[in-house]
Formats: C-alpha cells, sequence, structure tokens
C-alpha cells in the first residue's frame, strides 16, 4: 500500500499484555465477590444486614437483564417493574394454590414473566423512543391494576403471605437437616447468591456471543445492523425476552425473600429506581448493576437516619467546595458547567439541617440523583471509572487473544449465473416520494464478475438505487431479480435483513459502523450468518459456540488483513482515522459472503493515496468473484474501475454502456454540466 492516512498503523488502543490485564481484574473482581457472598453471613451476623444483602443481590439480578435492554440494544424500557411483580406472583399464587414451594416458583417466575416478556415485546419493539417508554409503562400500569382486580387468582390488595422458603427439603429424603435453624436461614441467601453468580455468567455468555454483538450493532446502527442481515426487530425482542426473564428470576426470588406480595410494591416508583440503578451504576458491566442495584437498597436505608444523612451531605458538600474551587482557582474551561451542581450540593447540608427527616423527600432525592446522572454522569460509576483507568475499559472483543489469521478472507462463492446473463436484474423500478420520482422507470443489468458503475449529478436518484436494491425503500413499482442457484429471486418487498441473506451486502454514504464496538466486532456482526448455534449454545457456551467462536474470529482478522486493517483489528471503530472506516464498511460486508456489493460513494472524503489504496482493494474484491455496484464522484476511480457503467439524471437513466463511451456521451456531458454540449464543453467535461 502507498503511504497514506490508512497506511500508518495505529497503535491498538490496547495492547494485548493490557486486555489480559483486564481480564485478569475481571475474573479477580469475580472470585472477590463469590468470597464476599460466602464469608458474608459468617462475618457480619445478623438477619437485617443479610436480608440487605439478599435483596441486593435480587435487584441485581433484575438490572443486569435491564442493563442488556437498555445499556446493550440501547431501548427504554418502563415496564421492568411490572414484570418483576409478574414473577413474584408467579411464585406466591404457585404456592397459595397448589402448596409448591421456592423451585416450583423460581421456573414459573421465568417462564411466566419471559411469556409475559415476549407479549410485551412483540407490538411494542415495533415502535422506539418514546413510543417504546409510553407503551413499556402502559404494560407496567396495566399489570399493577391486573394483580390488583384480579382477586379469585391474587388475593387483590389484600397480597400474599408466603412461609419461610425451604430450599433443601431434607424431611423428603427422611433425614434432619445438617445443620441448625440459623443455617437453614442462611439456606436462601446462599440460593439467591447462587443465582446471582449464575445470572453474572449467564448475562457474560449472551453479552460476548454473536447475540451480544447483535444487540450492540442494532443500538448504533439499526440501518447497518439490517443489512449485515442481522433482524433489528428480531434481536430486540430477544433482548426483551432475556432481560423478562431476568426479573421474573429476580421477582420470584423477592417473593420468597420478602415472603409478602402486594400490587402497591412493583409500582412506577419502582421502575424508576431500575433505571436510575442501571444508569448510575453504569451500562454495558456487570460491576455497575451491582453498584446501582447496592445504592437503590442502601439509599433509602440511608434516608431514614437523619443524622447519617446531614454527616453525608456536609462531606458531598466539602467534596463540592473543593471541586468548585479548584475550577475556578485553575480557570477551568468547565467552571460555568459546575457552577450549579457544586452550588446544589453545598445547599443540600443546611437543608438537611433544616428538616427532622427526609424520608418523605425520597423521591425528590431519587430524582435529583437521576438528573445528576443525565448531566454529569451519563455512563454511570462504571463508566467514569472506565473513562478515567483505561486498564478498567472493557475487554469484550477478547482483545489479546491469539486471533489466528490463516482464515481465509473471501471464499469464492461460485457465480450461479452464466456470465452473459445478469447477476442483478432491475425492470421499470420506480420510487415516488409524494409528488417525487427519485427513479422514474430505471432498467439495470449488471453482469456477473463485473464493477458495475452508477453516476449522475446529486439528487439523480443513486442512493434511493441502493436503497431500493438493499430492501430499504419498497419501490412504488418494478422489479428487482437477483440470480441464484435455485433460479431468479425477486427482491423487491424483501426485509433488508432477508435481501442480505440473499447475498447483497452494502456500504453507505454517510459511513454507518457499529461505532462502539472494535474493527474485529464490526466484522463480526457481518458474519453473524455463520453462527448455526441458538440461544441455549450461547447460554451454556457449548463446545459448538465456542468452535463457531473461534472460526469466526480467524476469519474476521483474515478479512480485516484484506482491507489492510489488522493492525486496528481492536480499536473501537469510532476511533478510527475516516478513511479507515469506510475500509472497515466494505471489510464488514465482505463478511457477509455477498454475491453482489453495493459501494456507495467509497471514496467520498478520501486522499488521493487513500483513493489508490481502495481502488485496489475494489479490483482485488471483482477479482475474488464478487460482483460490484460503485456509486461514485470522482471519475477517475469511475474510469479505471467500472466494467460498465450507467448515468441517471433526474431519476431517469440517460446512458449505459462502457466507461470511456459513456464520459463522452453528450447527454452525460449535458447532465453533468447543466448546458447542451459544445466542443468546448465535451472537453471541459473529458479533463
Ligand atoms: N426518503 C426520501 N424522501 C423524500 N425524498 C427523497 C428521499 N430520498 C431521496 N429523496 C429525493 O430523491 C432524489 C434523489 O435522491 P438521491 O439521494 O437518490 O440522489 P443521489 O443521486 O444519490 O444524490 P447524491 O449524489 O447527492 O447522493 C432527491 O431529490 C432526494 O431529495
Amino acid at each position: 500500500m502507498t503511504p497514506s492516512t490508512l497506511a500508518p498503523a495505529i497503535a491498538p488502543e490496547r495492547s494485548g499484555e493490557a486486555a489480559g490485564v483486564v481480564r485478569h481484574l475481571g475474573s479477580l473482581g469475580a472470585a472477590l465477590l463469590v468470597v464476599f457472598l460466602i464469608a458474608f453471613p459468617l462475618v457480619v451476623p445478623g438477619n437485617y444486614y443479610v436480608h440487605l444483602v439478599t435483596v441486593i443481590a435480587i435487584y441485581a439480578i433484575l438490572i443486569l437483564g435491564l442493563d442488556i435492554v437498555v445499556g446493550y440494544t440501547g431501548q427504554v424500557s418502563l415496564g421492568h417493574a411490572g414484570l418483576f411483580g409478574i414473577g413474584a406472583y408467579a411464585a406466591a399464587v404457585l404456592f397459595m394454590k397448589f402448596k409448591l414451594g421456592i423451585w416450583f416458583g423460581l421456573v414459573a417466575g421465568i417462564g411466566v414473566t419471559s411469556a409475559f416478556g415476549l407479549v410485551l415485546a412483540v407490538p411494542a419493539l415495533r415502535v422506539t423512543g418514546p413510543y417504546l417508554a409510553m407503551v413499556t409503562l402502559a404494560f407496567g400500569t396495566i399489570i399493577q391494576i391486573f394483580i390488583n382486580e384480579l382477586t379469585p387468582l391474587t388475593n387483590g390488595p389484600l397480597g400474599i403471605t408466603l412461609p419461610p422458603p425451604r430450599v433443601l427439603d431434607f424431611a423428603s429424603f427422611g433425614i434432619a437437616p445438617p445443620w441448625g435453624a440459623a443455617g437453614r436461614r442462611l439456606e436462601f441467601y446462599y440460593l439467591v447468591c447462587l443465582a446471582l453468580v449464575l445470572t453474572i455468567l449467564v448475562v457474560n455468555h449472551v453479552v460476548r456471543s454473536p447475540f451480544g454483538r447483535a444487540f450492540e450493532a442494532l443500538r448504533d446502527s439499526p440501518i447497518a445492523c439490517d443489512c449485515m442481515g442481522v433482524s433489528v426487530y428480531r434481536y430486540k425482542v430477544y433482548a426483551f425476552a432475556i432481560s423478562a426473564g431476568l426479573a421474573g428470576l429476580a421477582g420470584a426470588l423477592f417473593a420468597w425473600s420478602e415472603r409478602y406480595v402486594a400490587p402497591n410494591s412493583y409500582g412506577f416508583e419502582l421502575t424508576v429506581l431500575f433505571l436510575l440503578a442501571a444508569t448510575m451504576g453504569g451500562r454495558k458491566s456487570r460491576a455497575g448493576p451491582l453498584i446501582g442495584a447496592a445504592i437503590i437498597v442502601l439509599m433509602p436505608n440511608i434516608l431514614a437516619d437523619i443524622a447519617l444523612v446531614r454527616i453525608m451531605a456536609g462531606v458531598i458538600a466539602l467534596a463540592a467546595l473543593a471541586v468548585g474551587t479548584l475550577a475556578w482557582l485553575r480557570r477551568r474551561e468547565n467552571r460555568y458547567a459546575v457552577l450549579v451542581p457544586v452550588a446544589l450540593c453545598i445547599l443540600f447540608f443546611p437543608a438537611t439541617l433544616a428538616m427532622d427527616s427526609v424520608t418523605d423527600f425520597r423521591l425528590t432525592v431519587f430524582g435529583l440523583m437521576i438528573l445528576f446522572v443525565v448531566y454529569y454522569l451519563p455512563d454511570g460509576i462504571v463508566g467514569y471509572l472506565r473513562d478515567k483507568i483505561p486498564a478498567l475499559r472493557p475487554a469484550h472483543t477478547g482483545a489479546g487473544r491469539a486471533v489466528g489469521t490463516d482464515g481465509e478472507a473471501l471464499p469464492t462463492r461460485g457465480v450461479d449465473a452464466a456470465p452473459a446473463d445478469p447477476l442483478l436484474r432491475v425492470d421499470a423500478a420506480l420510487m415516488q416520494f409524494g409528488g417525487l420520482k427519485a427513479l422514474a422507470g430505471v432498467d439495470l443489468a449488471v453482469r456477473p464478475g463485473t464493477i458495475h458503475g452508477l453516476i449522475g449529478p446529486n439528487g439523480s436518484g443513486k442512493s434511493t438505487m441502493m436503497n431500493v436494491l438493499t430492501g430499504i425503500y419498497v419501490p412504488t413499482g418494478g422489479a428487482v431479480t437477483l440470480a441464484g442457484s435455485t433460479g431468479p429471486r425477486r427482491l423487491d418487498g424483501l426485509t433488508p435483513s432477508r435481501i442480505a441473506k440473499a447475498g447483497v451486502a452494502r456500504t453507505f454514504q454517510n459511513v454507518q459502523l457499529f461505532r462502539e464496538m472494535t474493527a474485529l466486532e464490526n466484522v463480526l456482526v457481518g458474519l453473524h450468518h455463520t453462527f448455526a448455534g441458538n440461544l441455549a449454545d450461547t447460554i451454556f457456551g457449548t463446545p459448538r459456540r465456542r468452535r463457531e467462536e473461534r472460526a469466526a474470529r480467524r476469519r474476521a482478522a483474515a478479512i480485516l488483513d484484506f482491507v489492510g486493517l489488522g493492525a486496528v483489528a481492536q480499536v473501537e471503530a469510532r476511533n478510527l482515522p475516516y478513511g479507515r472506516q469506510r475500509l472497515l464498511e466494505i471489510g464488514r460486508a465482505l463478511a457477509l459472503d455477498p454475491v453482489l456489493l453495493l459501494l456507495d460513494e467509497p471514496a467520498a472524503g478520501l486522499t488521493s493515496p487513500d483513493i489508490a489504496d481502495l481502488s485496489a482493494i475494489i479490483r482485488k474484491i471483482r477479482d475474488a468473484g464478487i460482483t460490484v455496484i460503485l456509486i461514485e464522484h470522482h471519475m477517475d476511480v469511475v474510469m479505471g474501475l467500472c466494467d460498465r457503467v450507467s448515468v441517471l439524471d433526474f431519476g431517469h437513466k440517460i446512458a449505459e454502456g462502457p466507461a470511456r463511451e459513456v464520459q463522452r456521451d453528450p447527454k452525460v456531458v449535458e447532465a453533468y454540466l447543466g448546458s447542451p454540449v459544445t466542443d468546448d464543453t465535451a472537453q471541459a467535461a473529458h479533463a
């Protein structure tokens, strides 16, 4: 490759050694958690504190699940308190009606809540943003009303009382419990701890799997995710169902922990608390939900003790004063921004002195905490620490893990059509936006194994054609047909993900990478179709799942090498220079094993050396047997690469043929220069 902004190797964001340290830190954290959970009731006796840790662990299970929806897929759910309530009632009703104990309750909690989660997700996840928030909020409210009104099943407002849970049923085996009454009380505590540890393991497996990558990808760019053959809707539903299952598990445990369920325990206030915990702890981490759960469980206890609140308010006020003073003395840029939070933190101290109790202002305190998190801690406590201490950043890509580069970048996928027959046919494509015909009956025939240029002035309909070919737009009229081994297949009307699976990959005019994912992970999303493993394989981390992951990583590394990005495999896409982002988009598209690759202005914004590298890569792609449609404004690129060129103008095809011939076509010259062709203008156009 020629020296260019594409070429200089970027120091990988984190060396393999550092990533190894992170993995060790993660394992160390997990080991410390296990030791803490085992030792806690032995070191700190007393039911009160054991119960406190039990509730923190139960909430953490729910928030770990909520993080999959909120942190990974970027959706908002205000319905998780409702799901928590369903889990609790599933366990409680099972006992009240059939005297079935805790184990049945846990299974029912997970099963019933996952089913409710699916019922909610299937319609709700067709909408996004505020609409999704409203639908899930309505769900939570309806569940609470139902629980209240369905008295024959739920005992209505009176609630259901449960006996102490019997985790190990020694009596059934006719043996006496080997430990005394105090030990029997701890059985439930250790069951909750086990559930928490298993939840952490399962969530780890899920988020590091193709499922987890799909969740992150759909948050970063839903359109690119669909065009990689990963159905955004389907994976949102998966995320919601997994999250609901964990909410159900937490709910069932909570019912047996409190030994009482009542409708008003699962209202809007709890939903707000869960969201506060998920955002304050820090998204996309296992530590974040634990920290968040601890905060929301301990906070009401702290707020109930006014003396403790005053001490804490005093400490916060002093810290805020120090931060504010330093910001002003050092004339930091953020000194105006910190003014309001510093003033609020300082004023909080005299306010606590004036009050006898802050319990009644609990919701106000939580509201202020949410505001604080949203404005000053958007990535939560864990996000803040990761920002300040690079060694804590996640090694979720397995950075540093040896990735073999012996994989084959582009397996030759036989061209199914005979070379003379077109691989892609577009017949009379019509795309109308109101009164505007962006495509007014365009025909196109793209021969296999060629680079077919699609050019035209701005607004002539090129990107619209790309969007029609990839299913982002359903054409108003006409047909799109792709040749295949089983005969021609109509693409118009199919979803983008189905078209992608049929073998049509694309890049975007405005780069659409999965920004928070590394280069390697971006390509792995493109390789999603190579994973046959299902959700059970993912949850249990089966040998098949591990085998597929290893093969995909080898292949992804080979693809990155193919596009010259091997050295930056572990760099997050958002941190790559623009030229490399464009190459990464091409690599990701190649991972789909396409028969047809659509490149939408790949040279836009690149320097001349970058364009030379890019042209070499596009040629290599064609030589590997992949047909390319190239939209490009750089005429030298089009002339140098394209076997045939079609020219659009105002939604009509005005010329087609070999590149050199088309360049001289008077209609083309006129379309580009905006005036009828003369000898002078023709010369100018050729230049
Ligand atoms: N979603 C849409 N809604 C309404 N009009 C649209 C939409 N998409 C494209 N158009 C219009 O269709 C016409 C063709 O746009 P298109 O983006 O396909 O042109 P283009 O040839 O790709 O232009 P450029 O080279 O600037 O990217 C333009 O007039 C554009 O405003």
